[in-house]
């Protein structure tokens, strides 16, 4: 089926296999289809002007291995993102499975969401949250335009190890997580090690 004969989303003879039209992206359409890809959550945390701010974010993604980069993507009406370029530096906190209510707090507006966090600060001041999976301290690099939202490159100056095993997960608009037993074996024939070095010389990432 070519493009111009998708189906457009809502008319009855939609199927599963059917497409949605070049310039008809309903937002519903957009977020369920976007909603089924998983993602783990961080909280994108700096020190402002009248003290910490964070927000909740899923469009966080590692970038580049040499230089080591990552990117994450604060929507333009954000509060917090004007606070994080202005301080140029900012800490990326993985939640962990049982951080369902960090998500919640950060993931809406709300007058203090410091209020009762024991955080501390990074090399860069920037808070590192109680019971994160693991942090990433960044300076910011570079922005770019992404539609209501801007796309933020982020150089790593610091990060942790990991201090828990199960990330908080985000998937179909729902907070879910990982059992040992559900995680797919990397490819067959590869061993984790094999995976994890895999991207040297290569363009993976
Ligand atoms: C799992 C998850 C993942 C998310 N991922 C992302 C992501 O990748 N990128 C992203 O940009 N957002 C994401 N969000 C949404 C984001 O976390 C929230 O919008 C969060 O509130 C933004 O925080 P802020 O401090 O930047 O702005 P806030 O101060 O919380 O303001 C957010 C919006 O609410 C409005 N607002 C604030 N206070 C009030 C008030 N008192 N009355 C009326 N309106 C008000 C603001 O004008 C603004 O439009 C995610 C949320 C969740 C739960
Ligand atoms: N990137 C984002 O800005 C983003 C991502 C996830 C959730 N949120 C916000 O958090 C709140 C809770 O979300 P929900 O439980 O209703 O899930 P939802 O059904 O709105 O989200 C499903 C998926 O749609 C995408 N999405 C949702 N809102 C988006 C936006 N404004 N810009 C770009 N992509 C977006 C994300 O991939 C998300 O996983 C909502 O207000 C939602 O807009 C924002």
């Amino acid at each position: 089926m070519t493009t111009d004969e998708a189906v457009a989303p809502g008319t009855s003879d939609a199927s599963p296999q059917a497409g949605t039209r070049v310039g008809a992206i309903d937002p519903r359409a957009f977020r369920t289809m976007l909603g089924h890809f998983c993602t783990g959550v961080t909280v994108v945390t700096a020190v402002g002007d009248g003290g910490p701010v964070g927000f909740a974010c899923q469009s966080f993604s590692a970038l580049s291995l040499d230089p080591p980069l990552v990117l994450f993507c604060p929507g333009k009406r954000s509060r917090a993102w004007p606070e994080i370029e202005r301080a140029g530096r900012f800490v990326v906190n993985v939640l962990a499975e049982d951080q369902r209510d960090v998500s919640t707090r950060f993931g809406a507006p709300g007058a203090d969401k410091f209020a009762g966090i024991d955080w501390r600060p990074a090399s860069s001041g920037a808070p590192i949250l109680p019971g994160a999976l693991g942090w990433i301290d960044c300076a910011v690099q570079a922005v770019h335009d992404g539609g209501d939202h801007h796309v933020v490159v982020g150089r790593v100056m610091e990060l942790s190890a990991p201090q828990a095993d199960r990330p908080l997960l985000f998937f179909r608009g729902r907070y879910t997580g990982t059992l040992p037993d559900r995680g797919e074996a990397v490819p067959a024939g590869m061993s984790l090690d094999a995976f994890l070095t895999w991207p040297v010389g290569d363009d993976w990432l």
